[in-house]
């Protein structure tokens, strides 16, 4: 069934839905609906069924202890024997009181199968919800870093979290709502049939029909009206956080009156689309009425016309009015039910997208895992863009021979990361290769790929666990005295042994508690746990103080020592002792050789070199200064690497001191 939204006059204005189609959701949802691998959970959806036709059998019974009742009542004269003998029973349980006693008892049975029913049903319903949920989490995390450097994870986490609150209201609205419903439906026009004749039968048929035509057309109507509401109400809410938040600034302007007017046409919107749900609610309601108590009338008329001419008893009039009334409750629910299911519909719908998309970075069929022998890393002519109309990479080739450390310097831009992110094949060269001991990185699993790479990132994202988590994280296995021994080589151990909780103390999210050198000093003590045969070390001590920097450089080497690592760096103190520098600019190789022959040459890396040189030396006089004052000042180098790049060290002196940040990372280092 392919709907759209659609309503004349006041939805006019509304963008075009989207396509909904039922069908192909339900078949997408199916195997999560009816998973092959789980036999009891079929079972339970078998019982659930048979509870559901059990508690609706008691349903429509339930009128006829009413009719009998009645009928025990109106015929009083022949002592319920005309009862008992219509219903084959001993006339002691065809008195009022036994069948009104029948009635109570019929519907605690119905209230009872119903709630059975539903607790039976939560196991199917949350399993689906968790596969389902779990997939597309999955799912994510196989999607390419592109595909996530382009969504906003906030984004991300709430079409997960739409879509697995959506599968359980659809499950439960239909199977607990409107399969139930239509299963009474049935039933009511098999009674009608036999205990009444087909005239009775067409009347509910065709008010069913128009009551359901009703209610779709109308909910449509209302599903743009309240999501107009709904964003109004957005707005009028960011307006006030907004102005609220610019208090000052509204002062400084005397824009009190104009806040008012900006915020009060907002929540005019808001109430304008308020009013128009409810009207429009009150249509609905009002309609499904009018059409549910005509088809009611009609066959009420019909039934006493039927006790006039003796066909139908007083109990049958009781009996049909009892039987439409009881179905009226659920049906009153089916604008809820149909908005309901439309909008899981959409919701289910954005979730399978995002599983319908195919990593960007796939496993060949038939890859092996990388065999590492002695880790030895050779690009071959790559080249690569992330939009073709711009090439970041220019016919890269460089080799890393296993156990040595090659350096990558080069100005901001021009393309160092990009290098780390395609030995890590999060994307593919658009031309060339990328070896590991002469094995294609691009024909091997990703997974053994980079189980044989570690990284110290440009920017360390942690956990929002604690320190020993993060460490951890690096080799989850590593036993206590493993992981303390790699925060000591790290330099983080006299941090963590000072932070209330030690090891067990919460980093925050996203690590925002620890400073930019704690959580790179975190990185590394991770990396080191991992112990990979191949390093890329992102400017991995970017974020430290040179103090620090030069501890940890001992930590860092001993590290990288025997270990093939590709360095990329700014600070070019820190590779002075690389087997091999390359100076990457505009994605090319432009300089490549030691330290020495490279200094020798005079060109671009001699130059960078003699700069950096310089504001070392004006840090070094500033520090001095700072240290007669008794000040303890800390100069920051988190952005300072790429503002060598642009300032001479005299301008950095010209500045002075108001230049510099002091930093938190002092407060925790002079812990250490
Ligand atoms: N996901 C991306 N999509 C498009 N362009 C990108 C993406 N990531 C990086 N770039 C661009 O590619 C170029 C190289 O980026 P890269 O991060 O490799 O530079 P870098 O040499 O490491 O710079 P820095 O030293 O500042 O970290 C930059 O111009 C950047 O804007």
């Amino acid at each position: 069934m392919s709907l759209f939204t659609s309503f004349p006059a006041s939805a006019q204005h509304q963008k075009p839905a989207r396509k909904i189609d039922f069908g192909v959701t339900t078949r997408k949802l199916w195997p999560y609906l009816w998973p092959a691998d789980r036999p009891d959970l079929k079972k339970r959806i078998y019982l659930s069924l048979m509870l559901l036709l059990a508690a609706k059998i008691v349903t429509v019974t339930i009128p006829y202890s009413f009719k009998w009742a009645v009928d025990a009542l109106a015929l009083p004269q022949d002592n319920g024997q005309g009862t008992a003998a219509s219903l084959a029973l001993h006339p002691v349980f065809a008195g009022p009181i036994v069948l009104t006693l029948l009635y109570g008892l019929l519907r605690i049975v119905m209230a009872l199968l119903t709630q059975v029913r539903d607790g039976v049903f939560a196991d199917v319903a949350m399993h689906a919800v968790r596969r389902l949920a779990r997939d597309v989490f999955v799912h994510l995390h196989s999607l390419s870093l592109r595909f996530h450097l382009e969504r906003k994870t906030g984004g991300l986490t709430r079409i997960l979290e739409r879509g697995r609150n959506s599968i359980e209201t659809i499950v439960r609205t239909t199977v607990l709502t409107a399969i139930p419903t239509a299963v009474e439906f049935v039933l009511i026009l098999g009674i009608l049939l036999h205990q009444f004749d087909w005239r009775y039968a067409l009347i509910v048929i065709t008010m069913i029909i128009a009551y359901t035509s009703y209610t779709t057309a109308c909910t449509n109507w209302r599903i743009g009206i309240r999501k107009a509401m709904n964003e109004s109400d957005t707005d009028a809410n960011t307006k006030a956080i907004d102005s609220l938040l610019n208090f000052e600034t509204v002062k400084y302007f005397n824009a009190e009156a104009r806040e008012k007017r900006r915020y009060d046409d907002s929540i005019s919107r808001y109430e304008q689309m308020s009013i128009k749900t409810y009207t429009s609610l009150a249509w609905l309601n009002a309609g499904q009425a009018v059409i549910f108590t005509l088809g009611l009338t009609l066959v009420m008329v019909l039934c006493i016309r039927g006790i006039h001419e003796g066909t139908n008893t007083p109990g049958d009039f009781v009996l049909i009015n009892a039987m439409m009334i009881q179905l009226y409750q659920p049906l009153s629910y089916m604008g809820l039910v149909y908005r309901e299911i439309r909008q899981s519909t959409l919701d289910i719908e954005t979730m399978f997208e995002i599983l319908g998309k195919s990593p960007e970075v796939a496993d060949r069929p038939g890859a092996k895992p990388l065999i590492v022998r002695e880790g030895g890393l050779r690009l071959d002519h790559v080249s690569f863009h992330y939009d073709e109309r711009r090439p970041i990479l220019k016919d890269v080739s460089f080799e890393v021979p296993p156990g040595k450390t090659v350096a990558i310097v080069g100005p901001s831009g021009a393309g160092k990361s990009t290098l780390s992110r395609l030995i890590f094949r999060f994307y593919e060269p658009s031309s060339g290769h990328i070896t590991i001991d002469g094995q294609d990185i691009g024909a091997v699993t990703q997974v053994s790929l980079r189980g044989a790479l570690g990284i110290v990132p440009q920017d360390t994202v942690l956990f929002n666990d604690t320190l020993d988590y993060n460490i951890r994280y690096g080799r989850p296995d590593a036993t206590d005295a493993e992981v303390r021994e790699a925060a000591h080589l790290a330099q983080i151990d006299g941090f963590i042994e000072s932070a209330p909780g030690g090891y067990q103390a919460a980093v925050g999210e996203r690590g925002l508690k620890l400073s930019g050198g704690e959580k790179q000093r975190v990185a590394i003590a991770r990396t080191i746990l991992k112990a990979p045969p191949i390093l890329v070390l992102d400017e991995a001590t970017s974020a430290l103080d040179s103090f620090t920097e030069r501890a940890i450089q001992g930590a860092l080497d001993q590290v990288a020592r025997g270990r093939t690592t590709l360095v990329i760096a700014h600070r070019l103190s820190t590779i002075v002792g690389a087997d091999e520098i390359l100076v990457l600019d505009k994605g090319e190789i432009v300089e490549r050789g030691t330290h020495a022959e490279l200094v020798a040459q005079q060109g671009i890396y001699a130059s960078m070199w003699s700069r950096q040189h310089d504001v070392e030396l004006a840090e070094e006089i500033l520090r001095r200064a700072a240290a007669e004052e008794g000040q303890a000042v800390e100069i920051s180098l988190g952005e300072r690497g790429k503002r060598q790049e642009k300032d001479e060290a005299t301008t950095a002196l010209k500045l002075g001191k108001g230049d510099f940040e002091e930093t938190e990372e002092h407060a925790g280092l002079t812990g250490l």
